[in-house]
């Protein structure tokens, strides 16, 4: 190393590294990070030369995935920390400020979730005030709520209180070493594009921190911070009620519940929500309800993985007689339900697919109550994402309703509701495969606080009748047609493998020759919406939104099995989902399970070559796999 880097008067410890990028980048983290602990990482790893270290930490930015910004805490432009946050609300000012000739009268809704870290001294909150100092910092109002909320409460502040967009600092159900900062717009939904390629753009043109934009006493002192946490809580509770259909059933429930918050925001709202509905509070997992940054208990805070995780849970609820397990990922936005329909049997840990089955049979069941006319059930849309079941198209096609996909994320579900709203339709219910409900569309994104109790209802009525929610669930496969499904993953930290895997695929038997059968299994048709492709349009484009920066492809087998393989836009994952559609009537589960489960095998071994890759398999035991009859054969 050799000469000083930039203009550093010879007050700093940092010498030229020989790449004129990493010097400047280096420079600016020095000159503008006011963070003693992640500028010193930086300081450190210069000292000790891990050139490479600084370069992917400090010479690329993150961009908006699946949901929002999301990264390690720590020092670096490529990671989540008070600079970078700084930084992401400058260029979202600038952003708001160009489209909002009002925004000093509507202004921001900031929420955040329990995360921290010592090593960087980033905590949730601790963002979620330096982005209130930013835009107050401007004479933009912030409304800053004062504790820890469920994601789902900033978009419905949003609306409710006419602001211009809306932040959460969070990471969601990602490893505890990750935060993240997702952007709301004004209708409610998460931005998507063109306003995340714009924001990103003001982003890079507002690096340098502006003077207030440290200042996180702001918050504190500014007349311009409003905190929203009584009212928005008050008038969500009251809200949510608009999707309860049994109040006095409920009161009288002799069915249990247990509820997990997985060490994140969920426990008090889950607690208020049952109240909200005439419920005794459900029985909270002690070790699980309160915050911890650690996720102590659990190997992975994602309750989507299946009864790994949920051992505390399902142990508890055996002891207490519960017979429903409802667990909301850290961030509440999600939920994982399990199910024991005696003391005697195995717990059944339902899949997202199966579980929107359930939650959009009850939501289309009681619209029907209230709207007896066919003309109603026309202006009914549900909607799912490409990668989930197509049990609400089956749903739609025999009850007269509109069905519509989008890409994976409710970032492009959300942005469809207003569109379809203008239309005169009503959106009773959409979901992700990924435990990802909207019942009613009070808020435009996935939210597992309601969907926690929208399910606890639909359980106790059930039981009135004499069902559990398996048997509920069989009964809707026979009348709408079994929908068996497979969802998982590999791991890949290494970008060119990811993108070698998927030019080989593209390139199958020559240039821009896709396979045309895996393992002997025949393919009919390809789907491609990196590229815009779709072999089975007349004009050979894909009808969803091309997404040059992620991978995915999906393949319709002759067989109908329907396989996407893409690339998680949250995660280091490969991600792959298979499902299996039958007509309606009983079916031999089993055998339509084994079918799955072979192609399934033959789409990973074949089309992404794990052992040839270095992928790291999933370690857990429990993939997950619809229509598990297992636990519903010993039931029904
Ligand atoms: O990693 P990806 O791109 O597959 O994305 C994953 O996480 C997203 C964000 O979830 P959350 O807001 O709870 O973090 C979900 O929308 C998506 O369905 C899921 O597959
Ligand atoms: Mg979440």
């Amino acid at each position: 190393m050799g000469d000083h880097v930039g203009d550093l008067n010879g007050n700093l410890p940092c010498h030229s590294t020989g790449d004129p990028q990493l010097d400047k980048a280096i420079y600016q983290w020095i000159t503008w990070d006011k963070n003693p602990r992640t500028r010193a990482q930086v300081e450190a790893l210069l000292q000790e030369g891990r050139l490479e270290e600084l370069r992917r930490r400090l010479c690329s930015r993150m961009s908006f995935g699946t949901a929002g910004l999301r990264a390690a805490m720590g020092a670096g432009f490529a990671l989540i920390n008070d600079l970078t946050i700084i930084q992401s609300t400058q260029g979202l000012y600038k952003y708001l400020a160009k489209h909002f000739p009002d925004l000093e009268s509507r202004g921001l809704v900031v929420g955040y979730d329990t995360r921290g870290q010592e090593a960087s001294s980033c905590s949730s909150e601790r963002l979620g005030k330096l982005t209130a100092a930013v835009m107050l910092g401007k004479d933009v109002p912030v409304y800053l709520f004062s504790s820890y909320v469920p994601t789902p409460f900033v978009p419905y502040a949003v609306k409710r209180l006419g602001a211009a967009a809306g932040v959460m600092i969070t990471a969601s159900h990602n490893p505890k070493e990750d935060n993240g900062y997702k952007v709301y717009w004004e209708n409610g939904a998460q931005i998507s594009s063109p306003h995340d390629k714009e924001i990103l753009r003001c982003i890079e043109e507002s690096t340098e921190p502006w003077a207030e934009s440290w200042n996180r006493n702001l918050p504190d002192s500014s007349p311009l911070s409003r905190d929203p946490l009584q009212d928005i809580c008050r008038c969500y509770m009251e809200e949510l009620k608009s999707v309860c259909f049994h109040r006095e059933l409920n009161t009288k429930t002799p069915l249990k519940f247990v509820h997990s918050a997985f060490h994140g925001v969920g426990h008090e709202y889950v607690q208020e929500a049952f109240r909200a509905f005439g419920f005794p509070p459900p029985i909270p997992v002690p070790e699980q309800k309160d915050p911890d940054p650690d996720f102590s208990t659990v190997s992975c805070p994602n309750p989507e993985e299946g009864e790994s995780v949920l051992e505390l849970s399902l142990r508890l609820a055996e002891k207490e007689g519960a017979r429903i397990v409802l667990a909301t990922d850290p961030d509440a936005d999600r939920l994982a339900v399990a199910e024991q329909c005696d003391p005697n049997c195995k717990w059944r840990v339902f899949t997202g697919n199966e579980l929107a089955a359930l939650l959009g049979w009850w939501m289309l069941f009681h619209w029907r109550e209230t709207h007896p006319d066919p003309a109603d059930t026309r202006r009914v849309c549900m909607m799912a994402t490409t990668v989930s079941s197509k049990i609400l198209q089956a749903f739609a096609q025999m009850e007269g309703f509109q069905y519509e996909e989008t890409l994976p994320g409710f970032k492009w579900t959300g942005n469809k509701i207003p569109e379809l709203e203008k239309k005169g339709k009503v959106v009773l219910f959409a979901f992700e495969e990924s435990i990802g409900f909207m019942c009613g569309s009070m808020v435009r994104d996935k939210d597992g606080v309601s969907a926690a109790v929208v399910v606890a209802e639909m359980a106790a009525y059930l039981h009135s009748k004499n069902l559990t929610l398996s048997q509920q669930l069989a009964n809707i496969f026979e009348i709408y047609g079994t929908h068996i499904s497979k969802t998982s993953y590999v791991i890949c930290h290494d970008p060119p493998t990811v993108k070698r895997i998927f030019t080989r695929l593209r390139n199958w038997e020559g240039e821009a020759e896709y396979p045309k059968s895996c393992r002997g299994y025949r393919i009919s048709h390809i789907r491609d919406v990196t590229t815009g492709y779709d072999s089975s349009q007349p004009n050979q484009k894909c009808l969803l939104p091309v997404t040059k920066n992620s991978q995915m492809v999906t393949f319709t087998f002759q067989s109908g099995i329907v396989a996407t393989l893409r690339t998680s836009g949250t995660e280091p994952k490969i991600k792959f989902y298979t499902e299996f559609c039958a007509p309606p009537g009983k079916r031999d589960v089993s055998s339509m399970q084994e079918e799955l489960c072979k192609l399934t095998d033959a789409l990973v071994e074949e089309f992404l070559e794990p052992d040839k890759n270095n992928l790291i398999r999933r370690s857990l035991p429990t993939d997950s796999f619809a229509a598990d009859s297992k636990c519903a054969s010993f039931c029904v």
